[in-house]
């Protein structure tokens, strides 16, 4: 029986399916076409969800979904799958944004193309052996010289842009993350604003994620700000589009026309409103990315990822949390056993209901990829805190949120008594409470509990014993751990001659019973005793 469960349910490559199942920890079930019903039935019972476009992940799915960990999307777009409800849900997203990227750019450009010249509709009317009329009727316009405007200059815009500039039309981009020297190297004119953008623009091609703010963001001024007979082009989402303008636009004569990969409503019903059109349109259904070739990168990409993650815990390319490849993973590995141990230490020692909880990274670890180490510390903390097991690193820094709790991480080149620090600080108000550890050798180990330096393990079961800094107490204290049998496997000990207060940390076989604790505690001189599982 294989560990791992993975719902395969929309089609992709079977080589990607082959590279799951070929996991001997592994095995994935290929149905594709559920009904909403029938997938929140099934999905309890899988660890991971591979899908394209037409799964609907939807809050109800995640609800259903007890086991999954993974939802791995086969392509670029994720607007089927409810992030906020997988990330309440502790469910990691991942996409695969670089595998369609050509073929869809190429697709869009067909569109372009297409839409340019009739080929669509001079097509039906050859076949309907209406040669000479449609000669007459379908004169197009050249790309020389016209002005394009691209909506969204990611990985599809830009390729777009590059085959546009050999058709040496003029590109002007707007994307509110597009900077001028890149803007510079892609030889584009950066656009302040999609209306400066489509302002005079003779052609615009849409290449960005549906999100609320790019819900329609080709509406009518902007259709009607463009030059009369100009060309959409559609390969992102039809929601990017407010199709009744478009149809009024192209009505009035201002638009020439559209090509259409994507559909507000997919599958689009018959009666669409763009579909009346006798015009100058060209519409595909959804098939930007389906080629040979950007089937097998996907299929293969998604498989890989969600193989990796169940296997070995390799993120890449989540959506809703910081990624961390084979070789970062390798490299602050140990740090996230170590993170989990501070936070459970902390959750154990410091304060109740704190404000924020600080980590730092000091010495070469301040440069290395530590996004999951502070996640790992939160994580670990808010579960020992919590008892309904409903926290894990993907949803912690929500959770957290919901409980006003703060999560600051900084970073301190400056070496410490150790080449690397890693400190977790909880604050509350004024007070401060933080621990610390370090890599000595290959092996983690705690190094300083509330500023006092100590050397223990970060695994096991630990007694940590505040008390008097005066002979005696922790030979009373070692006394009554072998009087239960408790065997001291590691002790450490640390002195504040500041306040003559000394702190004990002693590592033991197995967990302390309560009345052993009760009677540790009530030992003279011993100020607080914590056991500790970690
Ligand atoms: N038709 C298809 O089969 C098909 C295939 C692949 C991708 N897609 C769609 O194409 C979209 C783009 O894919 P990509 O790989 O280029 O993604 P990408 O992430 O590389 O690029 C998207 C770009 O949009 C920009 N952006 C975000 N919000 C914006 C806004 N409000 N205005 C302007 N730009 C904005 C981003 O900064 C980014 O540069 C995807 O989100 C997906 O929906 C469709
Ligand atoms: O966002 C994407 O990658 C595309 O829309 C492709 O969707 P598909 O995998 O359903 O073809």
């Amino acid at each position: 029986m294989a560990t791992y469960r993975v719902l395969v349910s929309d089609p992709i490559s079977e080589i990607g399916v082959a590279a799951l199942n070929a996991h001997p920890d592994i095995s994935a079930d290929f149905k594709t076409g559920l009904p909403p019903e029938e997938l929140i039935s099934i999905i309890g019972e899988y660890d991971a969800l591979v899908v394209r476009s037409q799964t609907k992940v939807t809050a109800e799915v995640f609800a259903a979904a007890k086991k999954l960990r993974a939802v791995g999307r086969a392509g670029v777009g994720v607007d089927n799958i409810d992030r906020a409800a997988a990330t309440d849900h502790g469910v990691i997203v991942m996409n695969t944004p670089t595998g369609n990227t050509i073929s869809t750019a190429e697709h869009a450009f067909t569109l372009m193309l297409s839409t340019a010249r009739n080929i669509a509709p001079a097509h039906a009317e050859v076949l309907a052996g209406n040669f000479k009329a449609a000669r007459k009727a379908y004169q197009g316009i050249e790309l020389n010289g016209k002005r394009l405007a691209v909506l969204g200059m990611g990985r599809i815009g830009s390729e777009f842009a590059k085959r546009a500039q050999a058709f040496n039309m003029k590109v002007v981009a707007y994307d509110p993350f597009l900077t001028q020297s890149r803007a510079d190297e892609l030889k584009v004119e950066l656009a302040e604003s999609p209306d400066i953008a489509l302002n005079g623009a003779d052609v615009v091609t849409l290449h960005v994620p549906l999100t609320d703010d790019t819900k329609h963001i080709l509406n009518e001024a902007r259709l009607a700000s463009m030059n009369p007979g100009a060309i959409v082009v559609n390969c992102a989402r039809g929601g990017l589009i407010d199709e009744p303008a478009l149809k009024a636009a192209i009505e009035s004569g201002h638009i020439a026309g559209c090509g259409l990969d994507v559909f507000e409503e997919e599958p689009p019903p018959a009666d669409h409103i763009l579909f009346g059109l006798n015009k100058h349109v060209a519409f595909t259904p959804h098939l930007g990315a389906s080629t040979n070739e950007a089937q097998e990168n996907v299929g293969i990409q998604v498989a890989e990822q969600i193989r990796d993650f169940l296997a070995t815990g390799e993120i890449r390319n989540a959506i809703n949390m910081p990624s961390l490849d084979a070789a970062a993973l390798a490299e602050v590995g140990p740090y996230l056993d170590l993170a989990g141990s501070l936070g459970k230490l902390l959750a154990k020692l410091g304060p109740e209901n704190p404000d924020s909880l600080r980590v730092s990274y000091h010495g070469p670890l301040a440069k290395k990829d530590t996004g999951l180490v502070s996640r790992k510390a939160l994580t670990a903390l808010l579960s020992a805190r919590r008892s309904d097991g409903q926290v894990n690193i993907v949803n912690a820094p929500a959770v957290a949120q919901s409980m006003g709790l703060d999560l600051t991480e900084s970073t301190i080149s400056a070496q410490t008594e150790f080449n690397e620090l890693l400190v977790a600080e909880l604050r509350k108000g004024d007070q401060r409470f933080r621990v610390a550890g370090t890599i000595i050798g290959k092996s983690p180990r705690i190094v300083e509990i509330d500023r006092l330096f100590v050397d223990t393990n970060i695994k096991g079961e630990f007694l940590i014993v505040k008390n008097d800094d005066r002979p005696g107490i922790v030979g009373a204290v070692g006394t009554l751990l072998g009087s239960a049998q408790q065997n001291i496997a590691n002790l450490s000990l640390a002195r504040n001659k500041s306040d003559g207060n000394a702190l004990t940390v002693i590592e033991v076989d197995s967990p302390l019973s309560a009345e052993l604790m009760d009677s540790i505690r009530s030992t003279p001189g011993v100020l607080s005793a914590t056991g500790v599982s970690l």
